[in-house]
């Protein structure tokens, strides 16, 4: 799928809050679930609903595998989605669908907007003061937005893993995981929290390493188990998607790989959007790209987007293939 350029000369004007009104079309979800993309030789190398507080955490047995339930994951759709900071506009009327329990990779050059984009879909862009967006962002049909909504709802609902592993250095492990329950002022019983422990550190992928010692601080772990400590801090709270922002850069190969195998087992019960710069990895961990450019000082846009596969090996646009390929960014 295409999608047009828009120029920046008849742009949106930036809303604090987003526009409301006729919303503007959003392309068809991916229908089905698309097969991992292989890359071409040459590629670049490279988060207080009650319902929520009282879900009941499945039993988790062997690492990664749990029994069958429904899954928690949402669909998120982004509606014409601008974005500035002060005067500078950065984004320009951006629409994605990213289905449920699929995993979404943004890719583009530095500076195009996809943190940016990334933070709009839970309400982090906000937290700058000189930030402003129009555009609408919809959770499965509801727009996280809307005044009548909380903000901390959205982003329980939307959670969010960064660059850099963020845990409190000197909290225990399992307080670590369980932080966002305090800071939501969620109450547990004992054996209910020691559940929750276990079954989002098995989610991340991190329960065998760690469960002999979940008492020492979570400083004291490296940086590729520091990250999946902080997935399962965001997953402690049952998000319905989580928002990644390269959440590899800062760790080594192997921790890399980790993690993206965490990635791929989360999509049962969540849906994930992740921004990366390596186009091995989004090749490996997602089922759909969007490929973002921002062109000669204009705002970013989404030049392309659709199945990973057909992104990577039978691109619509030149540029997505010149990105794709290393030839630029
Ligand atoms: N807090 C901020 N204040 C002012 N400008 C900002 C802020 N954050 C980002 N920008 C600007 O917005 C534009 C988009 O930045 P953004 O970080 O979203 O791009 P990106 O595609 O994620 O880049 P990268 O891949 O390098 O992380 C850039 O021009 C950047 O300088």
């Amino acid at each position: 799928m295409t999608s047009s350029t828009l120029s920046a000369t008849d742009s949106a004007q930036p809303q604090h809050a987003p526009a409301r009104g006729a919303r503007p079309h959003v392309p068809s979800p991916v229908e089905s679930a698309p097969q991992r993309a292989t890359l071409p030789q040459n590629a670049a190398q490279d988060s207080s609903s009650t319902a929520q507080e009282e879900a009941v955490f499945p039993r988790v047995t062997p690492e990664g595998s749990r029994p069958a339930k429904e899954s928690n994951a949402g669909e998120l759709g982004a509606e014409s989605i601008s974005a500035w900071f002060g005067t500078h506009q950065v984004l320009d009327r951006v629409s994605l669908s990213m289905p449920k329990g699929k995993v979404t990779a943004l890719i583009g050059p530095s500076g195009c907007g996809k943190s940016t984009f990334l933070r709009i879909l839970n309400r982090m862009h906000e937290l700058v003061p000189s930030a402003a967006l129009a555009g609408a962002v919809l959770l499965d049909g509801q727009d996280i937005y809307d005044p009548a909504l909380r903000v901390t709802q959205a982003r329980r609902d939307i959670g969010m893993v960064f660059q850099k592993p963020n845990p409190f250095p000197a909290m225990s492990i399992q307080d670590n995981v369980i932080a966002g329950l305090a800071l939501t002022g969620t109450k547990r019983s004992k054996d209910e929290k020691e559940e929750l422990v276990e079954t989002s550190l098995r989610r991340a992928g991190l329960w065998n390493e760690v469960k002999d010692r979940l008492r020492q601080p979570g400083g004291g772990l490296s940086g590729g188990q520091q990250q999946r400590l902080c997935i399962a801090r965001s997953l402690a709270i049952r998000p319905r998607v989580l928002l990644m922002d390269e959440p590899c850069s800062a760790l080594d190969p192997t921790s890399t790989r980790r993690i993206e195998e965490t990635i791929t087992e989360l999509t049962e019960d969540v849906t994930v959007v992740i921004v990366t710069h390596n186009m091995q990895q989004a090749a490996r961990v997602s089922d759909q790209c969007a490929f973002f450019l921002a062109e000669a000082g204009t705002p970013g846009v989404i030049v392309e987007w659709g199945d990973t596969d057909a992104m990577f090996n039978s691109p619509q646009d030149s540029r997505t293939n010149d990105y794709v390929n290393g030839r630029f960014g």
